[in-house]
């Protein structure tokens, strides 16, 4: 399945044919026409989620039998036994309700956004969004629209990506950027195999490799890499420092028994990586390492900034969580497979107020065109990340002696909180979660709390505005239709 994904392309009537990474994605980011965009979404899933239907089936069945053989009800219950917890699913549900006003509040936004620019005949403003338009394959970050969804449109952000390019960064100097972060926290460098080692471009030699970015513990202590095809571009710089975090928790964790060598718990692993990355996109930081010139954000400003973020991780949260409450479904038989693409569908609709395109039928396995899914990895892990993230910002913040709003704190240079995060790092998943939780947060809990208070100017400013507009939350007008767009 995974070799699938990795060499499928789709082809333009004459002429070349596009990969994923970084053509369609692109197409998928940039365009603004919807027939170009229908074209990259649903040829897609032509090429790979269609073909990947028949060994889906099979790897369900294969992937129960193995879970049985090792005393589980199904793979379902295998993957959820990594969090050690026998309420995580009304737990999950707990944290995806609190954050629902969030989401609600940011859908409506961006459908009347999407409105203004596409028109009555793409978008219904009690309806759910057509999901071929929001700047992203799989609908799952919303960043790549955020020319179409500024809260100020007079003050736009300056564009990295071209600041990036213009200062001539290549894909190794990326990485660097990376590694210092932590390094500048007196935490651990990489040692001199990750550079020889690492992939860090799409080869050129013509091999055929799988581009969806990873990081790689081999398990001696001394060899660890990443594997990227590295565009030079503010998203992918973000990437690489989530990259990086994994790197340095195989790092911290080197010297203990390998059964310990891994995340306190797999959301432990996601959010270090991500954790980094909120100092790293904050405006205090990309300003010292010269990538902003304008010295000071204003308030209108801040909102825009605010809603960057939002678009990437408020609008990712349904997307995470709907995941594997297919997959769990799928393995518990719950979900039969001549129901896998309308279930799939159902979960879409219901859980992120998307709609497909265009009909979708049980010949399409739309899951499929996402790479986890494709390579059978759990995806719950950044769902609970998401929040776990903020709640780790808030306490290295706390322990860096940041004053001030959460969402203007950079931990870059700080070694107090260095010394907290090391202190996590290094005992892998030698102790239960909630005592490593509690070491680096106070709480033994994971709380939303975090994320609210970093959002909360953001939820301020959507919901005047949302009333002033007199929007509908949510979508009771609940399919797609189809009929004007023919
Ligand atoms: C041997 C192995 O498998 N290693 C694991 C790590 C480990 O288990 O040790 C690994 O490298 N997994 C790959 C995966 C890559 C990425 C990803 O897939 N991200 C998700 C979700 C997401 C989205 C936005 C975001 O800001 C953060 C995450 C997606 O893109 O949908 C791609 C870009 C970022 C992270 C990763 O690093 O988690
Ligand atoms: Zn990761």
């Amino acid at each position: 399945m995974e070799t699938t994904y990795s060499m499928a392309q789709v082809c333009l009537n004459e002429g070349p044919c596009l990969p994923l990474e970084p053509d369609l994605e692109e197409v998928m980011a940039t365009s603004r026409d919807q027939k170009e965009l229908l074209w990259a979404w649903q040829g897609w899933r032509d090429a790979v989620g269609r073909q990947l239907r028949m060994t889906f089936e099979r790897y369900v069945q294969l992937s129960n039998k193995a879970a049985k053989l090792n005393g589980y009800q199904d793979m379902g219950a295998l993957w959820r036994s990594k969090y050690e917890s026998d309420s995580l699913q009304e737990d999950l549900e707990q944290l995806f309700q609190e954050l629902q006003p969030l989401y609600l509040n940011l859908h409506a936004y961006v459908r009347r956004a999407l409105y203004r620019f596409y028109g009555p005949e793409l978008i219904d403003l009690r309806g759910p969004i057509p999901a071929h338009v929001l700047g992203n394959m799989w609908a799952q970050s919303w960043v790549n629209i955020l020319d179409l969804a500024l809260p100020f449109p007079e003050k736009p952000p300056e564009d990295i990506t071209k600041i990036m390019q213009g200062q001539h960064w290549k894909p190794e100097k990326m990485f660097q950027e990376a590694e210092k972060f932590f390094t500048s926290m007196g935490m651990l460098s990489t040692p001199p195999e990750f550079w020889t080692n690492s992939m860090m471009e799409r080869p050129t030699d013509g091999r055929e490799v799988e581009c969806h970015a990873s990081a790689w513990d081999f398990y001696n202590g001394q060899d660890f890499r990443i594997k990227k095809c590295t565009e030079v571009t503010i998203e992918d710089l973000l990437s690489i420092f989530h990259q990086m975090g994994h790197i340095q928790y195989f790092l911290q964790y080197r010297n203990l028994s390998v059964i310990f060598r891994t995340g306190a718990n797999p959301a432990f692993e996601e959010a270090v990586g991500s954790v980094v990355t909120l100092s790293a996109s904050s405006h205090k930081y990309l300003l010292n390492r010269g990538l902003l010139s304008q010295q000071h954000q204003d308030k209108e400003e801040e909102v825009n900034f605010l809603m960057s973020v939002a678009l990437e991780k408020i609008a990712f949260i349904p997307f995470a969580y709907l995941m594997d409450l297919f997959r769990w479904k799928v393995f518990d038989g719950t979900i039969e497979k001549d129901m896998y693409n309308q279930e799939w569908w159902n979960l879409r609709l219901k859980y992120q107020g998307l709609c497909p395109p265009v009909p979708r039928s049980e010949e399409d396995f739309d899951p499929g065109a996402k790479f986890h899914i494709s390579a059978s990895l759990p995806y719950i892990r950044y769902f609970l990340s998401l929040v776990l993230q903020f709640q780790f910002h808030e306490a290295l913040c706390k322990a860096s002696g940041h004053m001030g709003p959460l969402h203007r704190c950079d931990i870059y240079n700080s070694k107090e909180a260095g010394k907290l995060l090391e202190d996590v790092l290094k005992l892998g998943s030698s102790k239960p979660w909630p005592e490593v939780l509690e070491k680096m947060t106070g709480e033994t809990k994971v709380s939303t709390k975090a994320l609210m208070t970093y959002f909360k100017p953001l939820l301020n400013w959507l919901v005047t505005e949302n009333v002033r507009q007199g929007e509908i939350l949510g979508w009771p007008d609940f399919s797609c239709s189809f009929e004007e767009r023919e």
